[in-house]
């Protein structure tokens, strides 16, 4: 061999090592800066809890122990039960509220629905002057302010919407302590912006008037949160101004990383913290797969709407864009659901109606961008439905968590395509951890065998709890095989290489077409959604990775060669691909139980209503006692003697009498639900023949793979 090809072939050697020590170097690059995160996330949590003379979560002695005896017990039991109509605290309230009381700030974290805003609207009554209560949207101010009005509470609001003669009196009451102000909403710029506010504000606590502050939605406050609203960032100011003021941070969401972010942003390193369960047992999660032809989403949607609910039990469903919202809307009503689209480009009044008349049931669905999103209040919201991907399980946590707020099961159902996954990562990428985040959205939706509810356990840090069998995983879980797709996986690396060889670059979507044609000639079985599939997992697992492109118009995402590609190549890592045989029919299954449930119900619920139109002159409260409640009730799950509780407290406040709270309870008793459960039976005896019938067609057509 000559001299010149002994050193060009130990060039090309070292030249190889060189790019496997580079690609070595970016993964620990990776992992150095996800240990950097962890180790100021401790340091943070170190220091907090050097400083709080109040450890996390919980007391440690008598005087620290928030679940004690304290004076104040009385009057709290007597507003909870006689104004709020609440018979017993949820978890954490009472020691919430008995920290609050006892002048400390407080950090609470407590899932959607949990009962945050009995935490600081209790304290609010019981402590003398005014409770400021800062919340991020006026939609949601406005609900709270009409709740509380409603129950004789004197709460006000000082928003954009105010008018000059009551932001008087309000102002009135701030400084000099005139007219009935006990609670007061702003949103955050009125801190941020408002010299005239924050100086009505400072004389209020200069008389010493000012009883606490309650920032909602606190993780609002962070980066790292996945709402971050620059307004909140001068809340801080709060309690540099007021520093023996007790501050209330609430929040449903808030990573560990928030959580010091928050607890610095406000100022209140001294806090304790009561941080709940992430879990809401009721709500069943689940993922469909979604078919790239639009009009097929929306029939399955629609027969999913028709199969599990009636008419006046309403949902949600999140689109990706403006114009995806209307025309699903649109082709809902055609399929004779009553729907309607919400989004930003709406006017604010167009807006607000399509959100009264859902509201009040007069509309059953939604269908809105994530600008329908915080201060939706209301409880019995039995579906959320998201037509395309969340940008983070944060966000997806969120946007679910509408569902079910009243503790009633509540169906969450995700319709996820590979393909959109691009659309998304274009819009995330410069943020914080942006595709990170997405991508762990990603691998929940990819996944065919982790539990759903184990994602959201392991995302926010949280020892994980049985699911019940309450997401599509764990219900049919054995649907699931593994597939070898190693060979196509070098296909498409060894393909994207020599398209990059040549200086070109391809989108997702265009790779999966190069593919298709590719794998034919090859004679693979891949459908088109099975390399989509793979493209993606392949990127989520950096064998390729997704690289972006700014034009005039628009932020293009291409797909590349990632750091571990080689070792695809060299055959040193096998690729496996997750399969089932079909669509899991557990949502189909129970709603269709649920539907015959709820109209068997139905009919006893209108032979009570007959009965107490005698006394109440056929004025019934639907409201404090629905088909499902009654249905719960009835079938003694979990959560029915909180539920009876929580309606003979109601029944109580609204003063509907014990005629009517005897007559409810006796129909609790008598509800029965033999019929439901022998349908049930048949509906399980029915579905495992269906599984078999599917695990048959796929160990015929795997055999065929192999
Ligand atoms: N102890 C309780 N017993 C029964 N019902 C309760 C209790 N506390 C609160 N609720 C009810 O639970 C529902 C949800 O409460 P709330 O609106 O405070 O939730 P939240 O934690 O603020 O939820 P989100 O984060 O979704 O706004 C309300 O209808 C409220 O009246």
């Amino acid at each position: 061999m000559e001299t010149e090809d002994i050193i060009a072939e130990e060039l090309q050697n070292v030249e190889a090592e060189i790019q496997g020590v580079q690609d070595q170097i970016k993964i620990l690059l990776d992992q150095q800066e996800r240990l950097y995160e962890r180790q100021s996330e401790l340091q943070a949590l170190l220091e907090a809890s050097k400083d709080s003379s109040y450890p996390v979560n919980g007391p440690s002695n008598a005087e620290e122990n928030w679940s004690g005896i304290f004076e104040w017990d009385s009057r709290a039991n007597d507003v909870r039960f006689n104004l709020f109509g609440i018979s017993t605290y949820r978890a954490n309230q009472r020691e919430i509220i008995n920290a609050v009381m006892s002048g400390r700030d407080v950090l609470v974290i407590m899932a959607a629905g949990g009962g945050k805003s009995l935490c600081y609207q209790l304290p609010a009554i019981l402590r003398d002057g005014v409770a400021l209560v800062v919340s991020p949207l006026l939609s949601l101010i406005q609900d709270q302010v009409m709740g509380l009005s409603a129950l004789g509470i004197p709460a006000h609001m000082l928003t954009s919407t105010t008018n000059k003669e009551e932001e008087k009196s309000i102002y009135k009451s701030l400084e000099k302590g005139e007219g009935d102000l006990k609670i007061l909403y702003v949103t955050p710029e009125k801190i941020s912006k408002s010299k005239r506010f924050m100086s009505k504000l400072e004389k209020c606590h200069n008389a010493g008037r000012l009883s606490l502050i309650s920032i909602d939605e606190a993780h609002c406050c962070s980066q790292w949160g996945h709402d971050f609203r620059p307004d909140y960032k001068s809340l801080g100011i709060l309690k540099t101004q007021f520093p023996k003021v007790p501050v209330i941070a609430l929040t449903a969401t808030a990573t560990q990383k928030v959580q010091s972010d928050l607890m610095e942003m406000l100022h209140i390193p001294r806090c304790v913290k009561f941080v709940s369960t992430v879990n809401r047992p009721n709500l069943f999660y689940m993922v469909r797969e979604k078919s790239s032809v639009g009009k097929v989403v929306v029939d399955e949607i629609a027969e999913f709407i028709h199969h599990s609910y009636s008419d006046h039990e309403s949902g949600i469903v999140y689109c990706f864009s403006r114009k995806e919202c209307e025309q699903v809307a649109k082709e809902l009503r055609e399929k004779g659901i009553s729907a309607h689209h919400y989004h930003a480009d709406m006017d604010a009044n167009a807006r607000e109606n399509v959100h009264k008349r859902w509201s009040n049931g007069k509309l059953q669905v939604i269908v809105g961008t994530v600008a329908f999103g915080m201060g939706i209040n209301k409880p019995d919201v039995r579906f959320v439905i998201h037509h395309s991907l969340s940008k983070s399980m944060e966000t997806y946590y969120q946007e679910s968590g509408r569902a079910g707020r009243d503790g009633l099961p509540s169906q969450c159902l995700l319709y996820f395509r590979p393909g959109d996954v691009p659309r998304q990562s274009s819009m995330v990428f410069y943020e914080n951890s942006g595709l990170q985040n997405l991508y762990d959205i990603v691998r929940y939706c990819q996944s065919k065998r982790q539990c759903r509810r184990s994602s959201f356990f392991r995302h926010f840090a949280e020892p994980l709890q049985d699911c019940n069998g309450m997401c599509d995983n764990c219900a049919f879980s054995n649907e699931v095989k593994e597939l070898d797709v190693s060979r196509h996986a070098k296909v498409i690396i060894s393909l994207l290489q020599d398209v990059q060889e040549n200086d070109q670059r391809l989108t997702v979507l265009q790779l999966v077409d190069k593919i298709k044609i590719k794998h034919k000639e090859l004679g693979s079985e891949l459908n088109r959604e099975e390399i989509e599939k793979l493209v993606i997992q392949l990127i989520l697992d950096r064998f390729l990775k997704e690289e972006f492109q700014h034009t005039a118009y628009a932020t293009n995402a291409y797909v590349t060669i990632g750091p571990l590609a080689k070792q695809v190549l060299q055959g040193k890592r096998s690729i496996k691909l997750e399969m089932t045989s079909g669509q899991k029919k557990v949502a189909g299954m129970r709603s269709v139980k649920h539907s015959r449930a709820s109209s068997t119900l139905e009919l006893k619920l209108d032979e009570l209503r007959k009965e107490l139109s005698s006394v109440h002159g056929g004025i019934f409260p639907h409201s404090v006692l629905s088909t499902q409640q009654i249905s719960l009730i009835s079938a003694q799950k979990p959560n029915s003697m909180e539920l009876l509780e929580n309606i003979i407290g109601k029944v109580k406040t609204e003063k509907y009498g014990s005629r009517i709270l005897e007559q409810v309870t006796k129909y609790a008793d008598s509800a029965q639900p033999d019929e439901v459960k022998e349908e049930e039976e048949n509906e399980n005896r029915a579905s495992k023949r269906l599984k078999s019938k599917k695990q048959l067609i796929l160990v015929e057509s795997s055999d065929d793979e192999s």
